[in-house]
C-alpha cells in the first residue's frame, strides 16, 4: 500500500505546491514552521479540501480535483496520532483501544487486538483511565488506538513533540516497531533531526510549501544543498549493529567494520540500530591522531569538498561505514591542503552520536 500525493493550494501569500509518494514504512515531513507540513496532514485527513489535488491510497481515491472526487474526512479510514494523545477521559486503556474498533465500524478482531497491545506493550494498563498513565503510556495507548482504527493511513503529527527527552527515547521503539511490523504507510510530522535519522524510511524534505528533496533519511540528511532546517542538521546517517556491551558502561557498534563506542544502548547484541553523526561534531585529520580523548575515529577518503558559505565547508569523506561528513571552515580546508581523493580521518566524539539513541553520558 502506498499514499500518493499531489497538492497545490494557496492561502495569500503562502502556496503549497508539492508532489510525492509515501511508500509502506515511515514517510517525514521535515521542514521548518510554515513549510507546509500540516497543510498536506490535512489535506489527506480530508479536514481541507485543496484547490488542486490528486490523494490516492493503495486504488482508492481520495481526492481527483480534476474529476471532482472527494471522500469526505469520516469516510476515510485514517488513524490518527497527536502530540497531545487526545485520548477520552472517561474510558479505560481498553475502551479506548475498543472505540477506534467501533468507529470503525468494524467488529473487534481480538486477534488483532492482542497482538497491537503485545507490540505496544500496554497489557498492563488496559484497566486504567488517562489520568493514571505517564505521557509515554499515553502516546503508546493512542499509537494503539490508531492501529486498532483498521486505518489505511496512518498520521501522526508531531508525536513526540510534548514530551521530555526520556519520555521521547520510550517511544521510538514503537514507532520503529509499526515501521517494520505493519504494511500501513505512515506520514510523520517532525522537525527533529533526530526523529527523521532514527525511524524514516523516505524523507520529504519541504520549504516555503515546496519539496525540497525527497529520498531516504541517510541522502537527504547528508546533502549540504537541501537543508531544511539549517547546516547544524546535516550530517551522515550510518547503519550499524548493536556488537558489544563493554564493562566500563560503553556499546560497541560496528556500522560497516568501523567500531563506534558510545555510553549504553538498551538494545541486545545484534539489534539494528542508525545513527546520525552531526558534521558539526567531526574533525578531521590527515592521519589516525594518538593521544586524544575521542573514542570513534574513521579512515577514509574526500570524496567531495562543498563550501556552504563564505568562510564554511562540508567535506564528505568515504568510508567504511558509509558517507561521513564535517563541517569545517574552508580556512582549515586550505590549511589541511584537503583535495578529492586525499585520505583521511573523522574524528567524532561519542557524546555527539549518544543523544539521537536516547542514551547519554552520566
Ligand atoms: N487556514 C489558513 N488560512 C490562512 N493561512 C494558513 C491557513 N493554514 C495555514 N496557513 C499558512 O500556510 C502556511 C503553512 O502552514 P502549515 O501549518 O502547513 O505549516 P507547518 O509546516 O505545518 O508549520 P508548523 O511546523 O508550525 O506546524 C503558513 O504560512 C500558514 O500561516
Amino acid at each position: 500500500m502506498s499514499l500518493l500525493i499531489s497538492v497545490h493550494h494557496k492561502f495569500g501569500d503562502f502556496i503549497l505546491d508539492a508532489k510525492f509518494e509515501a511508500p509502506k514504512g515511515l514517510t517525514v515531513l521535515y521542514g521548518r514552521s510554515g513549510s507546509g507540513k500540516s497543510t498536506i496532514i490535512n489535506a489527506v485527513a480530508g479536514l481541507l479540501r485543496p484547490q488542486k489535488a490528486q490523494i490516492t491510497v493503495g486504488s482508492q481515491v481520495l481526492q481527483d480535483s480534476d474529476a471532482r472526487t472527494w471522500v469526505p474526512p469520516h469516510k476515510r479510514r485514517l488513524g490518527y496520532i497527536f502530540q497531545d494523545s487526545r485520548l477520552f477521559p472517561h474510558l479505560s486503556v481498553a475502551g479506548n483501544l475498543d472505540y477506534a474498533a467501533r468507529a470503525s465500524r468494524r467488529s473487534i478482531d481480538t486477534a488483532h487486538r492482542a497482538q497491537v497491545i503485545d507490540m505496544l506493550d500496554i497489557g498492563a494498563l488496559l484497566a486504567r483511565r488517562p489520568i493514571a498513565l505517564s505521557g509515554g503510556e499515553k502516546q503508546r495507548v493512542a499509537i494503539g488506538r490508531a492501529l486498532l482504527a483498521d486505518p489505511q493511513v496512518i498520521l501522526a503529527d508531531e508525536p513526540l513533540a510534548s514530551l521530555d527527552g526520556a519520555r521521547k527515547a520510550e517511544i521510538l521503539p514503537y514507532f520503529e516497531r509499526i515501521r517494520d511490523e505493519t504494511d500501513i504507510p505512515i506520514l510523520y510530522v517532525t522537525h527533529a533531526v533526530n526523529e527523521v535519522a532514527r525511524l524514516a524510511t523516505t524523507v520529504i524534505a519541504l520549504e516555503k510549501g515546496k519539496v525540497l528533496r525527497q529520498g531516504p533519511a541517510r541522502d537527504v540528511l547528508s546533502d549540504p544543498r537541501a537543508r531544511p532546517m539549517g547546516l547544524g542538521a546535516v550530517g551522515a546517517v550510518l547503519d550499524a549493529v548493536i556488537k558489544a556491551h563493554h564493562d566500563d558502561g560503553l556499546t560497541e557498534l560496528d556500522a560497516g567494520g568501523a567500531a563506534f563506542f558510545l555510553p549504553h544502548v538498551a538494545q541486545p547484541i545484534g539489534a539494528k540500530v542508525r545513527v546520525r553523526l552531526p558534521a558539526s561534531d567531526v574533525l578531521l585529520a590527515h592521519q589516525r591522531p594518538s593521544g586524544l580523548s575521542a573514542l570513534n575515529i574513521v579512515s577514509g577518503q574526500v570524496e567531495a569538498i562543498q563550501n556552504t558559505s563564505e568562510s564554511g565547508a562540508i567535506v564528505t569523506l568515504s568510508t567504511c561505514a558509509g558517507p561521513i561528513l564535517a563541517r569545517i571552515t574552508q580556512r582549515s580546508v586550505r590549511a589541511m591542503d584537503l583535495r578529492v581523493g586525499n585520505p583521511c580521518c573523522a574524528i567524532v566524539k561519542t557524546v555527539a552520536i549518544a543523544s539521537d539513541l536516547g542514551t547519554d553520558l552520566a
